[in-house]
């Protein structure tokens, strides 16, 4: 191994969220092992099962501040685009791209072309990062964006957190980009001052004159520029088995008769008939057998926040199996803390340690075939969640919501309704 010192390891796709040491599946097992050993050999850091650091990797990484502007950082997933949020450049790698990586610190690549996704306005009260992603690749589909690597800017962008950056560079390789990134601002410095991986006093400040230095220049021209109103944006659902058939809340299962082409005329059928859905059918009128509230889209500390704020004093309805996991040891225990946990369990939801979960079935959180999930995560492709299960991609604070009522609701009039009950 080449860069030992610039390479680390967490534990997340298949590990148990709960009874976690008691790994039952042999390959998850095998695979857990074995990066254990390879780390011991080769003098890698590894966050492992006993670390409060160990979470998803796209959750633990930037939350020790290991992401920086103006890195290149690379990992064997595909979600690795998250940490553009920081204005690195950041993109899966496949194993042996992985493996040339470890021996060489290089990877050859061709150059990407530069897109901009400008968002105008600004979203509305209980319209999250999470609708504006999945808004944009409901408009733009799950490919306008391959071959290139998208720069997010506008006004909405602007006013996000990190965490909220986070969500929507998280997704970029759901609308086929090769990366997404952010140009850094106060925001992400803001963000990284005094994390463990971040140079600390004078050095800190020397490392943010040279990030300064990395915001879009003036007059910036780009090879593509779409563009994206926020002002106008509604809480998403996705109807689908792809991230881009997604809707409003407010609106109802498409006729496949109504789309252009054959072709997606055939994919929606296809995807309705999957979901078990009828065309015309409110959004608000599916009913929901599990709400899947973690991931790295979604699984940081602002995501259980907005989570809970809608939980607080409700219980999750009797037909609904709810679970919350923490995209990392440190959010669980910053939530904790924070009494996150126990508005959660008062409420009926499962709270559980840091993995990927219930995003893929590759550990014990599976749904059983058949089965209707809102989920906080990324994908939504048949058998995602298990054989058969049915996933629709929607916000944390639509995923409680859900919960709680048993089906899909606007949670703007939800928040409404707590209001006037209050
Ligand atoms: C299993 C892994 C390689 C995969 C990825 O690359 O994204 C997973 O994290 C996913 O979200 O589908
Ligand atoms: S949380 Fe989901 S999307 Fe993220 S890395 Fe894990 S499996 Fe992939």
């Amino acid at each position: 191994m080449r860069r030992p010192d610039l390479t680390y390891a967490t534990m997340d796709h298949n590990v148990p969220t709960k009874d976690r040491y008691n790994i039952t599946d042999p390959i998850s097992k095998q695979q857990i092992d074995t990066l254990s050993k390879n780390c011991a050999d080769f003098g890698v850091t590894l966050f492992d099962l006993d670390s409060i650091d160990q979470g998803v990797v796209h959750v633990m990484g930037p939350e020790l501040g290991l992401t920086h502007p103006g890195k290149t950082i690379v990992c064997g997933d595909s979600h690795t685009s998250t940490h553009g949020a920081f204005g690195a450049l950041a993109f899966g790698i496949g194993t042996s791209e992985v493996e040339h990586v470890l021996a060489t610190q290089c990877l050859q690549q061709s150059k990407a072309k530069t897109l901009e996704v400008r968002i105008n306005g600004k979203l509305k009260p209980g319209v999250t990062a999470k609708d504006l992603i999945l808004g944009v690749i409901a408009k733009y589909g799950t490919d306008f964006a391959t071959g290139y690597v998208i720069e997010y800017t506008g006004e909405a962008i602007r006013g996000l957190s990190m965490e909220e950056r986070m969500t929507v560079c998280n997704m970029s390789i759901e609308a086929g980009a090769r990366a997404g990134l952010i140009a850094p601002d106060q925001t992400t410095f803001d963000y990284l001052r005094g994390r463990q991986y971040v140079p600390q006093g004078e050095a800190f400040e020397a490392a943010v004159a040279e990030w300064q230095k990395l915001a879009t220049d003036e007059g910036a021209q780009y090879d593509w520029v779409v563009e994206f109103d926020a002002d106008s944006l509604i809480p998403q659902v996705t109807w689908g088995t792809s991230p881009g058939m997604g809707t409003s809340v407010t609106a109802t299962v498409p006729n496949p008769a109504d789309f252009t082409t054959e072709n997606e005329r055939k994919a929606a059928e296809k995807a309705i008939e999957y979901m078990g859905l009828t065309p015309g059918t409110p959004m608000t009128e599916i009913p929901v057998d599990y709400v899947f509230i973690g991931s790295c889209t979604n699984g940081r500390i602002e995501d259980l926040r907005a989570a809970a704020a809608v939980a607080q004093g409700y219980k999750v309805s009797p037909n609904v199996t709810a679970i919350v996991v923490p995209g990392s040891g440190r959010v669980k225990i910053q939530a904790e803390k924070e009494g996150l946990d126990a508005i959660f369990t008062e409420a009926g939801f499962e709270w559980r340690d840091a993995g990927c979960s219930m995003c893929l079935a590759m550990n014990p959180d599976v749904l059983k075939p058949g089965q209707r999930c809102a989920s906080t995560s990324n994908r939504n492709f048949e058998g995602r969640q298990g054989r058969d299960g049915r996933t629709h991609l929607v916000s944390p604070a639509m995923a409680a919501a859900a919960a709680i009522e048993g089906r899909f609701v606007d949670v703007r009039d939800w928040q409404f309704k707590v209001k006037q009950e209050a």
